[in-house]
């Protein structure tokens, strides 16, 4: 049986086009044929017309309702799943909104603008039985599977002991005081936009690829930090995090992981890696930029060994969001309140390391958008 889901569009701006557009891409091209997707309500918060501009705009069959209020789309009874596309500033209210309301969430990254604020939504998700989701897409490209697969295994590049993972943007020109990048009333900075990526890609291979009972949140967490002149958010962060053995039986080396991430210079130029993931026997390295990975290259480090390498294949045209969103279905028809590719505990322990450098790098947003007081207008 094919089950569809109902997805609610939280906001207009560009990343909610970017989903939406993958949402309308044939599942049956990326061989999903027990799953598919309908937007059944469009809001935005600045007016009604503007959300059925945008209904308009990608032509979206079924005739979704357009709502000038986000309080209207989460008391759709057509809705089934909200997905959250506002900066992050405004993830916890919205998050929230939809929660109380009864609606499944899968929202945008960064989660929310810190880790207390994370917790409390997935204790109210617990209590509702509802399904939340942190939208982290990277992992579930097909890429990022197969590479988690590899580490398991162990047997192409061994041991992991190092990634070095860094997504920087090239925008050495800077960006205006009111962009979302750069603003600090909408938790803007390089670390929870786009650092959030390259922890991810450490997390996701240092951390994930253990069973839950052994995955142990980095023993140190050292950081430092640039501030944009202009707003005083981050524009330069860089993380290093140590991975701990689990017990005292375990023989694993303890692993390091470098987080990198600027607004000035470029992760990957003329097509260099911009991950590495270095292991006793060799190396994964990793093309294309951190969010929306392309390529991966396995370097044995015995020259008698041939290189590997397997491109990324976008069914349908696709950016790649359609992963993600096929996962969010299949967890709904299954009855799961929380994937095990992007586990709530997850999502908490990232929020926390980005808490940490935060502290140590004295980033503060207003008190505002820090705070776990609900509701607060933004
Ligand atoms: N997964 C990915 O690849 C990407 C993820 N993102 C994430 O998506 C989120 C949104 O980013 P993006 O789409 O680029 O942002 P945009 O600025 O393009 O859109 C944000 C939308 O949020 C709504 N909004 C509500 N309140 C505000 C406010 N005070 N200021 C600005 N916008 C507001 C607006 O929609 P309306 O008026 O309709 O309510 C606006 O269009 C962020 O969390 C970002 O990190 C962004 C880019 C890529
Ligand atoms: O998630 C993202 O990925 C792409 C970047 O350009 C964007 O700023 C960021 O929000």
């Amino acid at each position: 049986m094919v089950h569809n889901t109902r997805w609610g569009i939280l906001a207009t701006g560009g990343i909610a086009k970017a989903f939406v557009k993958d949402l309308l891409k044939n599942p049956q091209t990326r061989n999903a044929s027990d799953i598919t997707h309908t937007v059944t309500a469009v809001a935005s918060s600045s007016s009604s017309s503007r959300a059925q501009e945008f209904i308009t705009d990608l032509s979206l069959p079924g005739m979704p309702k357009a709502y000038g209020s986000y309080e209207e789309l989460v008391n759709d009874p057509n809705v089934d799943v909200i997905y959250i596309a506002t900066p992050h500033s405004h993830h916890y209210q919205n998050a929230r909104l939809a929660l109380e309301a009864g609606k499944h969430v899968l929202c945008e990254k960064a989660f929310t603008v810190n880790a207390a604020q994370a917790k409390i939504l997935v204790d109210i998700a617990r209590k509702k039985n509802l399904f939340l989701m942190e939208a982290v897409w990277t992992r579930f490209f097909p890429l990022s599977v197969q590479v988690r697969d590899i580490i398991r295994k162990g047997g192409e590049i061994g041991e992991v002991v190092r990634v070095l993972a860094d997504l920087s943007i090239a925008n050495a020109d800077g960006f205006d005081v009111s962009s979302r990048m750069v603003n600090l009333d909408l938790a803007g900075g390089a670390l929870l936009d786009l650092g959030i990526y390259s922890l991810t890609w450490v997390f996701q291979t240092l951390y994930h690829t253990l069973p839950p009972s052994q995955r142990k949140p980095p023993s140190t967490i050292q950081s430092s930090m640039t501030k944009y002149p202009a707003t005083g958010a981050d524009e330069d962060t860089t993380i290093l995090l140590t991975f701990p053995t689990t017990t005292p039986a375990d023989d694993r080396r303890a692993s390091h992981g470098i987080a990198t991430t600027a607004f000035a210079v470029h992760s990957h130029p003329r097509g260099t890696p911009s991950i590495r993931i270095q292991g006793t026997k060799g190396e994964i390295q990793i093309f294309g930029p951190a969010f929306r990975p392309v390529k991966y290259r396995v370097v044995p480090v015995d020259e008698k060994k041939e290189i590997r390498e397997w491109e990324c294949e976008f069914p349908d045209g696709g950016h790649g969001m359609y992963w993600e969103a096929d996962e969010v279905a299949r967890c709904l028809r299954d009855g799961k309140l929380e994937s095990e590719r992007m586990p709530w505990e997850e999502s908490i322990v990232i929020m926390e390391v980005m808490d940490e450098v935060r502290r140590q790098n004295g980033l503060v947003y207003p008190e505002k958008i820090e705070s776990v007081e609900y509701p607060v207008a933004l």
